[in-house]
């Protein structure tokens, strides 16, 4: 095994031309953790589970949903729902098309039909079938939440019983290098890094095959939010992808895009110009805990017709949920209308 990644490891060398990459705190041996509960879980408590975790991370948003309908119905009127939406920061192009054609008084039915209609962009992604290792580069601009979403995708690969690796691939700032270090130490994974400046996909590189050499089931990889130029940027990241390639066929397997939900509609732009570059397989949308601007989940997914994978709710380890568009419009549902007779 050493005599084959020290191969690797002089072949890539010659290629890219880096030094220093190295690896830290390996653990002697990937132990996955038991989650076997959630295997039996009676799909009707888990439903309700996550629809609760929706509502607590939605409580800033249901709050401006109330000042425009206090009262649960079991219909309610267009103009009301309308003026609602707004408020959850729908964009308004968005509310037109969902709301196209529903009569005066709108039920809960109706409604929900129209809402989940929004989030059309289904994953593409066979889950039960992943390549080994599966990797995933983090894409989205400094501040959005990239380094604690890692940490936050590794804890919950781990928690799954899966191996996983992280590249700390936003070689421009030393913080983020040392930021990612400190949460791979804290839940105890191994990290690719190395010193600020030095290329980010020689790390990309040496992560890939660090998991091919020990048989890692996931590769997660940061990338630069910031370079010194927009062009620096575009060729980073182009080069991080096409290396990722190089060291395992059909590398990365998903590219997803991290947006900071606080900034509701305005991430789009944003997201837009990363898709542009790069080509984005999905999002994560973090701090939905923080804002009263959830409803901008509907306007990020449905204007960039890209499905969003996951939501951040707060700032700890556990606090990811797999995004489900059912369950997250129930809970926004679940505020307004009276509950619907079984
Ligand atoms: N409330 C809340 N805070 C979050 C969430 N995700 C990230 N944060 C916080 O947002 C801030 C920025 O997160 P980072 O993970 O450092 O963001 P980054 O994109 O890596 O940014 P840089 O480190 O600046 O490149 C930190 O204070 C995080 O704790 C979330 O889902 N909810």
């Amino acid at each position: 095994m050493f005599s084959f990644f020290k191969k690797k490891k002089e072949e890539k060398k010659e290629e890219l031309e880096i030094n220093e990459v190295v690896e830290q705190e390996l653990p002697k041996e990937e132990e996955p953790s038991n989650s076997i509960e959630e295997t039996y879980a009676n799909p009707v408590e888990v439903k309700e589970e996550k629809k609760g975790f929706f509502a607590k991370a939605l409580e800033k948003t249901f709050g401006n949903i109330k000042s425009v309908i206090p009262q649960r119905k079991e219909k309610i009127a267009f103009d009301d729902i309308e003026e609602m939406l707004i408020e959850a920061d729908m964009e308004y192009e968005i509310i037109e098309k969902a709301m196209d054609g529903l009569p005066e008084e709108i039920t809960r039915k109706q409604l929900r039909h129209r809402l989940v209609m929004l989030f059309e962009h289904a994953p593409d992604v066979d889950l039960t079938n992943l390549p080994k290792p599966f990797v995933r580069l983090i894409i989205g601009v400094n501040g959005a939440g990239k380094t604690t979403t890692i940490a936050k995708l590794a804890n919950k690969t781990k928690k799954e019983g899966k191996s996983v690796i992280l590249g700390a691939g936003d070689t421009f700032r030393a913080a983020a290098i040392e930021q990612l270090s400190t949460w791979a130490e804290k839940i105890d994974v191994p990290i690719i890094k190395t010193k600020q400046g030095h290329d980010a996909s020689a790390v990309a590189y040496d992560t890939i095959s660090s998991a091919v050499a020990r048989n890692i089931d996931n590769v997660i990889i940061d990338t630069a939010g910031r370079l010194q130029t927009q062009q620096n940027l575009n060729n980073e990241l182009k080069k991080i992808v096409k290396v990722c390639g190089k060291a395992y066929e059909g590398a990365p397997h998903q590219k997803l895009m991290i947006l900071d939900g606080t900034q509701g509609n305005s991430a789009i732009a944003q997201a837009k110009a990363f898709n542009e570059i790069v080509g984005v397989d999905g999002i994560i949308v973090t701090k939905l805990d923080g804002t009263a601007k959830g409803g901008a989940l509907f306007s990020i997914s449905n204007q960039l017709e890209l499905p969003i994978f996951y939501v951040g709710v707060g700032e700890k380890q556990d606090d990811l949920i797999e995004f489900s568009p059912d369950d997250f419009v129930d809970s926004l549902l679940d505020e307004i209308y009276t509950p619907e007779e079984k």
